[in-house]
């Protein structure tokens, strides 16, 4: 039996526009991205997908693009996991700060590093910073080695493939067709694991905003293949686009 599996992440949020790092920040869609979310939606129903579960992260710009891509599929009342172990990979001292700013200040090369390097984290928060997780109620019953201060896309993976393992791969094998709507570095760190992608490898991989990516995986969850539903033209540009967040102006 084939499975498919959908990943899609966010549509642009309110920082994505301004072009500053996010990461555990619980900023909205602007409304560019509530349109992308609508777009993804009515593509995935041309395509005549349909979904018994999805799983999304804790922060309101998945939920949201959820929601709406959803709602186009007349699917809302499917039910929805969500899971800080889908959250946005953590930026540490970075988020809130403007992504060309930073290079501008620190060079263009500190911030690649910074933002796609398999295991160099960001500088960390303080646990008094009001960013740190610890300081927010949503993520009360999280353990204290669970609440990062600064995560690098291996931090991220290594949080990530418990909630694979344990809950999303199971479900996929029984049938169910799943839907993981989440963000930029969580869908890295899945197509990092999924791909076998080398650490140098996964420096120069993009995921654009609101763009639905399938796999299509074997009995063990191997992926046959994997291909966003966008045009291809189109599917560069905003991987392009991503890619020159980090430049200096
Ligand atoms: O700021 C962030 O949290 C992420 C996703 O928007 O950005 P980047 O693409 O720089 O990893």
């Amino acid at each position: 039996m084939v499975h498919k599996l959908v990943l899609i992440r966010h549509g642009e949020s309110t920082w994505n526009k301004e072009n500053k790092f996010t990461g555990w920040t619980d900023v909205d869609l602007s409304d560019k991205g509530v349109e992308e979310a609508h777009d993804a939606g009515k593509k995935l129903k041309q395509n005549g997908y349909t979904f018994d579960i999805a799983f999304t992260s804790l922060l309101k710009r998945a939920q949201r693009t959820l929601n709406i891509v959803l709602e186009e599929l007349g699917e809302s009342s499917i039910p929805v996991d969500k899971e800080w172990r889908l959250n946005e990979r953590h930026y540490g001292a970075l988020q809130g700060l403007n992504k060309s700013e930073t290079a501008t200040k620190y060079g263009e090369d500190q911030v690649k590093i910074w933002r796609r390097s398999y295991s160099i984290p960001p500088p960390p928060l303080e646990e008094s910073d009001e960013r740190f997780p610890g300081n927010d109620p949503l993520y009360k019953d999280l353990k204290k080695d669970q609440l990062p201060k600064t995560e690098c896309l291996e931090d991220t993976v290594a949080r990530v493939l418990p909630l694979w393992e344990s809950t999303i791969a199971p479900t996929i094998k029984s049938g169910k067709k799943v839907l993981i709507a989440a963000h930029g570095n969580s869908i890295r760190a899945l197509i990092k694991y999924l791909d076998n992608v080398s650490d140098d490898g996964i420096v120069s991989m993009e995921i654009p905003t609101g763009i639905p990516l399938v796999y299509e995986l074997d009995d063990e969850l191997k992926p046959i293949k994997s291909y966003y539903l966008a045009d291809e033209a189109l599917l560069k540009a905003a991987q392009e686009a991503v890619a020159n967040q980090g430049k200096a102006k």
